[in-house]
């Protein structure tokens, strides 16, 4: 269908008036596609001289929270937009990509043909429907997840009649769609192999998703070894136990295997009669399936955890070598994979927020990872926060309303840190979401519905808290499917992993070891501040050491070695479960800091520095301790 030819374009001429003149668009002018959009856009409320391109400007802090949260999909999707971005010359074409919601997460610069006003489309703009109307990438997403192209005039508003666009669909290894690829011309036709070389590059994101699953050996297969390799290969994960643990589409359809077989354990003998023998070791090979038909196979294998002496990334730079704590991570995998709610516990910076954004690596990769801080938004914020808003819930909220923290998480997974300081009336609103599976928004009428994981993080005695009737006891049992407890950093038995993968992954290339006098005091310590203190402790050494090979104990900071010294107070040594574990804390951090200023005689730029906190919040600390 060309739409440089006269004809075409006449059409949608012809189906635009009409439709927007209150008349029946012509059978066969525009793609039913198309009509249905239009419909959908002049529904919410929409109208075609709407200027809706430049509106919805992020700031440069919540466009970091985006890619943040989008980092999987953004580090997959990155070679082959760049490489898409080859194909589509800059002076007219814009590559980006979108997460479920419609959001761009991660796009090339604007084209200098482009309006100035196309300048907004990058990260943290919205292109769904609702917000600007017919739109490939938004048609992706309301239409079941199809490839679409959308042409000139077939777009609903005035400002986006020069535009062309094609955009196919992303899904992860559990078949969700996580997201749409777009490419975006302005005043140019769009040539006839757009479409498929959009939908190639996309496929060829969902199979660089298969390479964060932790499987075992990953099988790349094709009747034809020429495709191996490319976006058209099939491609299994497995796990130890040669159970399949993930298959994209074109595995499954040439194995027959049925849809989301994610977590379904087909054994690999039931495909392979043979497993995978005689396509052993790394390389290529070729296999008989059951069927009887020839595949060629290349098999990847990945090392093997080994929870024993060397430390392992099991994602998002967090180390684990404790066996026990590698075993708890393996656990909340599989339970959370089983749609589970997984609670961890633990002192504060024990590594809560990193083990939940691993754990979500390794179950949801490449969905949205959305993080909520329950003790840091003001309660009356909180419930619009989490939930969304309808339009017009209340006096100057947002046109189209906004979307919540729980609608932003859909497909993936959301976690809520500190959740034993979210207030009773939400804690009653987050249960319901949890039964139901859907939500409603603040002011609005209509469910809808939600598919996420949820990990939560406490450093408070929830017990406690249930006891004291300020947290629901129904919500506790339906968060707590299954609880990690973080063990402090002077419990952990891969304290000399930590510290020498800590090294080096901030010595960024250059050799660096430590002294075995250094060693030996950060042995000794009894990191009140665990991981996020030994970080901190360990990258001023490292920029004090300079140049210099050797990190030696002189490289510490001062003020941090003066209250190692004392032997800084050690929480284990306070009743393991006072009458409320903020106080315990408060006290703690009190302590701390009047140790480390008696230490550096009064200093309290050294001590903030000693203690890896700001002079601002150095001060407030110390205020509050004198009020109370
Ligand atoms: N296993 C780990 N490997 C490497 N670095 C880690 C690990 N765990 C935590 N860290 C680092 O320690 C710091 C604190 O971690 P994190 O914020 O996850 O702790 P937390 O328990 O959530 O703290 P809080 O309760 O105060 O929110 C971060 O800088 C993080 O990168």
């Amino acid at each position: 269908m060309s739409h440089a030819a006269d004809g075409p374009v006449r059409d949608v001429q012809i189906a635009r008036r009409n439709f927007f003149n209150g008349k029946l668009i012509p059978p066969g002018t525009v793609p039913e596609l198309v009509a249905r959009s239009w419909e959908r856009a002049a529904h919410s409320g929409l109208r075609p001289e709407d200027r809706a391109l430049s509106s919805n400007f992020v700031t440069h802090g919540q466009l970091q929270r985006i890619e943040d949260e989008h980092r999987v999909l953004i580090e997959a999707a990155g070679e082959d937009m760049a490489i898409l971005a080859r194909a589509f010359p800059a002076q007219h074409w814009l590559v980006f990509c979108t997460n479920a919601a419609g959001m761009i997460v991660s796009a090339s610069s604007r084209p200098a043909a482009a309006p100035a006003a196309a300048a907004a489309i990058r990260g943290g703009k919205q292109v769904c429907e609702a917000a600007l109307g017919t739109n490939a990438p938004g048609c992706v997403l309301r239409e079941g997840g199809v490839s679409v192209e959308i042409r000139r005039g077939e777009h609903y508003l005035n400002e986006l009649v020069d535009v062309v666009c094609a955009a196919a669909p992303i899904y992860d290894c559990n078949d969700r769609l996580i997201g749409v690829l777009d490419v975006t011309g302005f005043g140019v036709d769009l040539p006839a192999y757009a479409l498929s070389r959009v939908q190639a590059a996309a496929m060829s994101i969902e199979n660089r998703l298969y390479a964060r699953l932790p499987a075992r050996r990953i099988v790349r297969l094709h009747h034809d070894h020429r495709m191996l390799h490319t976006p058209a290969e099939g491609i299994i994960a497995i796990s130890d136990d040669d159970v399949i643990i993930a298959a994209n589409r074109a595995a499954r359809q040439m194995l027959g295997l049925r849809a989301g077989s994610v977590g379904a354990g087909t054994d690999l003998r039931e495909v392979f009669a043979g497993g995978l023998h005689g396509g052993t070791g790394t390389g290529l090979a070729s296999l008989s399936a059951r069927s009887g038909e020839r595949f060629f196979v290349s098999l990847e294998q990945h090392p093997r955890r080994t929870h024993s002496a060397a430390a392992t990334t099991v994602g998002g730079g967090c180390l684990i070598a404790d066996a026990a704590l590698a075993r708890a991570f393996d656990k909340a995998v599989t339970v959370i994979g089983a749609q589970v709610p997984v609670m961890l516990l633990g002192e504060t910076g024990t590594g809560k927020s990193l083990l939940a954004r691993a754990l979500h690596d390794a179950t949801r990769p490449g969905t949205p990872f959305v993080s909520l801080d329950c003790s840091s938004i003001p309660e009356s914020l909180a419930e619009a926060e989490l939930f969304g808003y309808a339009d017009g819930a209340f006096t100057g909220s947002r046109k189209g309303g906004s979307i919540g923290k729980i609608e932003q998480a859909n497909h993936g997974t959301l976690f809520l840190d500190e959740i034993g300081d979210m207030p009773l009336p939400l804690q009653t609103r987050l249960l319901s979401v949890l039964q139901e599976r859907s939500l409603t928004r603040v002011g609005g009428s209509k469910p809808v519905p939600v598919d996420i994981s949820v990990i939560c993080a406490t450093h408070r005695n929830l017990d406690e808290l249930v006891r004291q009737g300020s947290f629901r006891q129904d919500l506790f049992y339906r968060l707590n499917g299954m609880s990690v407890r973080m063990p402090a950093l002077r419990e952990r038995t891969d304290l000399p992993e930590l510290i020498d993968a800590m090294m080096q992954s901030l010595a960024r290339g250059r050799p660096k070891r430590l002294e075995a006098d250094a060693m030996a005091v950060l042995m000794a310590h009894r990191w009140p501040g665990n991981i996020r203190e030994l970080h901190q402790v360990l990258r001023a050494a490292m920029a004090l050491s300079g140049d210099s090979e050797l990190v030696q104990r002189e490289h510490f900071d001062e003020g941090w070695l003066a209250v190692a010294a004392t032997g800084a107070p050690a929480p284990g040594v306070l009743p393991a479960r006072p009458d409320t574990h903020s106080t315990m804390m408060a006290d703690m951090q009190s302590e701390l800091i009047h140790r480390t200023l008696a230490a550096l005689s009064g200093n309290r730029s050294q001590a903030a520095r000693a203690l890896g906190i700001s002079r601002a919040t150095l001060y407030r600390k110390l205020a509050r301790s004198k009020s109370s």
